[in-house]
């Protein structure tokens, strides 16, 4: 049983002494990510005066622009896990192609994907940021990583977890036996362990969504988001709240903190796209988290971690948190047929024509 003050370092040997014949490899490679974070995190604490706030002046893969931080936080990342030894491949959010690892260095069992930075829109405004990271078995132990083999569902995941650099730096993490977040101790450089197992509230009265993007969405969405507007009123008869930060691991932490219900959900926006996140530098890391945590992560017709990756870069519609109220949703989903003006949406044919995807690209000529 570890303490309250146990570290990092002491949780993962605690947890390595109940799998004696774990070689160690997977802690190291946990180690190393966290010592990334802990860079990532003192750069970002001294903001401006780092020279790494505004425009990388590039586009990355996403068709999203660069910012200094996205690049700074990619290279350390890369530099902090390329020797150890435990990794055949890495994947990023910012690269292409998979990373390989240089030749000088041994090729190790394990696969990492990660989300350097996410919340990018959020530096400039000294608003919470983090990083997101996932790890795989590798294919062929010893040997680089080919592309497809960073393809697997997010059930295959060995372990997860993101760090916050908010008000403190925290890290979450699972080796899919609970959820435990570390506060970093910034004079010691060290992450301790201040909360053990955490739980998510089954229930809960506030959500997250972007609603500016409300005319993409589908009706089972309008359904669910509509009734919580409703509240007292309306059919769920209490009134919720919302929250909206713009950077996922804002969101899931404090969803992990205190329940409630994030969305991302697919849309007819941009019709190449099923949606706005990242399935495997952002939605699996973070369905891993919840489900270990007792919450649900859904597309709404699929449970996240069972999707079979067709892309590195693929984009998935999100919808996480409390398990009663993804339960909701998911049913709402189940409820809604795929004919337009079905009946089963409150709102108008016209407006539920609007979520089609094929409406999705004819859309592109719309005039208003
Ligand atoms: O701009 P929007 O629609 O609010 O989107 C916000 C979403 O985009 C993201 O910032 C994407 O992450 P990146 O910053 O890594 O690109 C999520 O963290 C967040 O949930
Ligand atoms: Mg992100
Ligand atoms: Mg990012």
């Amino acid at each position: 049983m570890v303490t309250e003050r146990s570290t990092l370092t002491r949780f993962l040997i605690e947890e390595r002494r109940r799998h004696p014949e774990a070689s160690g490899e997977l802690n190291s490679l946990i180690l190393d990510v966290a010592m990334a974070c802990k860079a990532i995190s003192r750069q970002i604490a001294s903001g401006a005066l780092a020279g790494i706030i505004g425009s990388a002046g590039a586009v990355n893969v996403q068709g999203e622009q660069q910012q200094k931080l996205d690049v700074m936080a990619n290279e350390v990342f890369l530099r902090a896990n390329e020797w150890g030894g435990e990794l055949a491949g890495m994947a990023s959010e910012e690269l292409e192609e998979p990373f390989r690892i240089p030749p000088e260095y041994p090729r190790g069992k394990y696969l990492l994907t990660f989300d350097p930075l996410d919340g990018s829109s959020n530096i400039d405004v000294n608003v919470s940021v983090g990083s997101i990271f996932s790890i795989l078995r590798a294919a062929v132990p010893g040997e680089d990583a080919r592309p497809e083999d960073f393809l697997r569902p997010g059930t295959e995941q060995v372990a997860a977890g993101y760090a916050i650099y908010g008000p403190s730096t925290v890290l979450v993490l699972t080796v899919g036996t609970g959820v435990h977040a570390f506060t970093l101790d910034p004079d010691l450089g060290e992450f301790f362990l201040t909360r053990q197992d955490i739980r998510l509230p089954p229930e809960t009265a506030e959500y997250a969504v972007n609603t500016s993007n409300r005319r993409f969405w589908e009706p089972a969405v309008k359904r669910y988001i509509d009734e919580c507007l409703q509240g007292v009123s309306g059919p769920r008869e209490k009134d919720f709240n919302m929250r909206w930060v713009a950077s996922l691991v804002a969101e899931a932490h404090r969803i992990l903190t205190r329940g409630g219900v994030f969305m991302y959900p697919r849309d007819s926006k941009d019709p190449e796209k099923e949606g706005r996140l990242r399935l495997l530098y952002e939605a699996n890391p973070v369905g891993f988290l919840v489900e270990q945590a007792g919450g649900l992560a859904t597309t709404g017709r699929e449970r996240v971690l069972d999707v079979r990756p067709d892309g590195l870069h693929q984009r998935i519609g999100f919808i996480f948190g409390s398990r009663e109220e993804v339960e909701r949703i998911i049913r709402y989903h189940a409820e809604q047929t795929d004919d337009p003006g079905s009946g089963s949406d409150p709102d108008s044919a016209e407006e539920a024509e609007s979520w089609n995807p094929l409406y999705g690209l004819r859309g592109l000529f719309r005039t208003a």
